[in-house]
């Protein structure tokens, strides 16, 4: 009885954050294309040795991407936008980062394709540009060469592609026609890719169909079914993998497409195995995804043992291990971590570990526990046990507290148009009041103090005299713009989740759990083990120094309930609603200290709130009633005259408008710049009642705005919303540009402030 093992995708950054160093040294030419080129190479080698030594039957090719796998696919593709000039044949890596981020060494500069949220994760893809008669041709030399690569160093290579369906609802049709219009030109395109691979001796191609898990439209659907028939002609076995959901109204159209085999999201819908099972024809493998591609907690390997009994006697040797998605969104290796204490560890597994696991559990189901493996087995179960006994985990005073929650917590004292006057009173804003999202340049200067403090090589007082110095500045430049309401800059935090994270309790950080966020850019999500309380206050002291500098109103700045949940590893013993609860309390003693420490003006940031929203439109309104409350419960604990604002990004609000009213925050400010002010069209439609600051330019790219520009998209907003009730702001945080962008463009924001007020007043 053999059961076959693999991965759906593995870390592509490396351990110690190899290929971003890389590719950023390459973009400041300070390492040449053939130096890149080779770090990618010894990267991927590395990373398919450790799929082997773990165990895994194939190794995962595709996987690779020098910024982000879809843009990837989009060159294979010659999906290249007009407006990079290039001609598909003719792109080379250059091309690839003009496309991703606007400029590269060699080549014109040119706005960069757009960049959004992959489903309900942190990872950013480019969305892929389809023009009118958008034409395919086909530039597979890349990964030819990276399957050659695997082939070469003795591996059996597994190749993974973004399906056509979701390579198509993925991208944006620049026009009046619908992206599946394009099916009939992609399909041969696709299917000469996949004769490519089959030539080159590639047994299994996975294709990536995640919209499966998505409520889809009809046409949608059929169009499935077109497109794999068509593809079966291809002589090489296709695993159509679907995760982050169930199959749901789609499970019988899924399990009958004309496909050698189907992979499961069985950690997110264990509950379809059985209906899977009942109708999977009998000439198909079933990938069982049980091992959590998105969470870092080590599993229950004796209940998956179980969970799969019955499937294994179902299909035999048609059964198939994987972890339930790609690794992309964990860590690389728990290995690393040497200052996490050793019962945390014990109850983790960063992808690394979760290969094991896979092979592991296939060894368990086969009946093949050697006396390693016995070992690693029982340490499994011990692991379990020591978490679910453990007393670091629950803490009565948090859940007394929950338990007592009033609904009179939930909500502020009066009602807008109440506060609004109260604040109005102290606040003296003017018409078109200025202000920024909250970070500024986070300079090579703070980094390095902060790892030299991290380091010990930094002394707590030298370093707090560091960051106080940052915020001084900060602080001046902004008087000397003449921004209404400054803000301190976030120079002392390293991630506006993970720095929360470091002072709470029943949280935990890693030193090298990074996890790729966009192209070279991560993040380092910590992980909520326990009870999550605040010992003490958190951001008082920096806010209450930066208020000291000035006669304005300073803005205070908190991470939200949501975002602090949504870009953590959360527990998964309780329900996430029952954390986020616990952190919004945490939080509102926070906002609480705040005021007291003569902070009026104070935002509380969401721009998770809507990548927190489930998949499936049938489970919204359970999500969106408490992450609602979850934010009320975080702001409604302030007077009157003390304004709360919030901010988003990267978000669609449409859908969501009547929730983001429910927040009632005084004011939110919203990135709408790259899109022309259309999404304020919600707000509009919605008769959205308070204040909105819709982001006047687009904090991503080095360019410098124009004055022009703003003042235009400000009188397009005040078509919509009334000019009372504007406010003017970029559209995210400052701390990846630099001090020569930021200067200028603040300086032409708050010039197109003053022209507006004479305009209209
Ligand atoms: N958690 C989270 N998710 C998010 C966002 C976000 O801000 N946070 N924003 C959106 C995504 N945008 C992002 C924007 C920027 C970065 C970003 O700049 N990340 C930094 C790391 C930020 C960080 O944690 N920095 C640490 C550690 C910095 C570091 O690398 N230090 C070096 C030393 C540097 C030196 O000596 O110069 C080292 O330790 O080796 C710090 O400041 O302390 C990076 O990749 O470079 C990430 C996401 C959506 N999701
Ligand atoms: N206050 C945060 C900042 O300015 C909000 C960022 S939203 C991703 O960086
Ligand atoms: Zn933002």
């Amino acid at each position: 009885m053999t059961l076959t093992t693999h991965t759906l995708g593995y870390p592509r950054i490396g351990a110690q954050r190899e290929l971003k160093k890389a590719v950023e040294a390459y973009w400041a030419e300070k390492i040449t294309l053939q130096e890149l080129e080779a770090t990618g190479q010894e990267l991927r080698a590395r990373h398919w040795q450790e799929q082997k030594e773990a165990g895994l039957d194939f190794v995962s090719v595709g996987d690779f991407a020098f910024y982000d796998q879809v843009l990837n696919l989009s060159l294979i593709l010659g999906v290249i936008p007009p407006r990079f000039n290039t001609c598909p044949d003719q792109a080379d890596l250059d091309t690839y980062f003009r496309m991703a981020r606007g400029r590269a060494p060699s080549g014109e500069p040119a706005a960069a394709c757009e960049m959004t949220k992959w489903f309900d994760t942190n990872y950013h893809y480019l969305v892929p540009e389809f023009q009118p008669q958008q034409e395919f041709t086909l530039n597979a030399q890349l990964l030819l060469a990276e399957v050659k690569e695997a082939q070469t160093l003795g591996h059996q290579a597994k190749v993974t592609l973004v399906g056509p369906l979701s390579y198509l609802w993925l991208g944006k049709a620049q026009g009046e026609f619908s992206s599946l219009d394009l099916l009939p030109q992609l399909l041969p395109v696709y299917a000469a890719l996949l004769q490519k691979l089959a030539d080159e001796g590639v047994d299994w191609v996975q294709i990536d169909e995640p919209i499966l898990a998505l409520d889809l439209p009809t046409a949608w659907k059929q169009a499935f079914e077109t497109a794999y028939n068509q593809l079966q002609a291809v002589a090489v076995k296709k695993l159509l993998a679907v995760y982050f959901g169930g199959l749901q109204d789609n499970l019988g159209l899924a399990v009958n497409l004309p496909v050698e085999g189907l992979h499961l999201d069985l950690v997110r819908a264990p509950e379809e195995l059985e209906q899977v099972l009942d109708r999977l024809p009998a000439y198909k493998v079933l990938s069982a995804g049980v091992i959590d591609g998105r969470n870092i907690w080590r599993s229950d390997l004796v209940r998956l043992r179980e969970q799969l009994a019955s499937a294994q006697g179902r299909l035999g040797d048609r059964l198939w291990l994987a972890p339930s998605c790609s690794l992309l969104h964990v860590p690389h290796d728990l290995e690393q971590e040497d200052q996490l204490d050793s019962e945390l560890t014990s109850w983790l597994a960063f992808a690394r570990q979760k290969l094991d696991e896979v092979t592991l559990l296939a060894a368990a189901l086969t009946g093949q526990l050697n006396q390693q493996r016995e070992a690693a087995w029982a340490e499994n179960q011990q692991a379990l046990v020591s978490r679910e006994a453990s007393t670091r985990i629950h803490r009565p005073e948090v859940s007394e507290r929950l338990a007592a929650i009033d609904p009179a917590m939930y909500a502020r004292t009066s009602a807008y148009e109440q506060r609004a006057l109260a604040q109005k009173e102290w606040l003296k804003l003017p018409l078109f009041p200025t202000t920024t999202i909250g970070s500024f340049p986070q300079t090579p200067e703070i980094r390095k103090a902060r790892r030299g403090y991290k380091q010990g090589e930094l002394g707590t007082e030298r370093y707090q005299e560091l960051m106080k110095q940052e915020i001084a500045y900060c602080v001046e430049q902004q008087e000397k713009l003449g921004i209404d309401v400054p803000v301190h800059g976030e120079a002392e935090r390293n991630d506006m989740v993970e720095y929360f994270g470091e002072q709470l309790d029943g949280y935990a950080f890693t030193r090298f759990g990074w996890v790729q966020s966009y192209g070279s850019r991560c993040v380092k999500p910590p992980v909520i083990f326990g009870d999550v309380s605040r010992p003490q206050a958190m951001t008082v002291e920096w806010s209450r120094y930066a208020q000291s500098l000035t006669d304005k109103p300073m803005k205070g700045m908190l991470t939200g309930p949501l975002t602090c949940l949504q870009w953590a590893f959360v527990r998964d013993d309780q329900p996430r609603e029952t954390t986020c609860k616990q952190i919004a309390l945490a939080l509102r003693d926070e906002v609480r200290d705040l005021e007291a420490a003569g902070i009026r003006v104070i935002q509380i940031d969401e721009p998770a709130f809507r990548e927190g929203l489930p998949l499936r439109k049938a489970d919204w309104a359970a999500y969106l009633r408490w992450a609602v409350d979850s934010f009320r419960l975080t702001a409604a604990v302030v007077e009157d005259a003390t304004q709360i604002h919030t901010h988003m990004c990267y978000s669609e609000f449409n859908d969501i408008i009547e929730a983001i009213a429910e927040l009632d925050a005084d004011v939110i400010t919203i990135e709408t710049s790259r899109s022309n002010m259309e999404l304020l069209d919600a707000f509009e439609a919605f008769e959205y009642p308070n204040e909105i600051g819709p982001g006047v330019y687009d904090i991503h790219s080095p360019n410098i705005p124009e004055v022009e520009w703003m003042v235009e998209l400000m009188q397009k907003a005040a078509q919509k919303i009334p000019a009372e009730r504007l406010w003017v702001n970029p559209d995210c945080g400052l701390k990846t540009r630099r001090w020569e962008e930021v200067t200028p463009a603040l300086a032409a924001l708050v010039e197109a402030a003053r022209q507006l007020r004479k305009a209209y007043l």
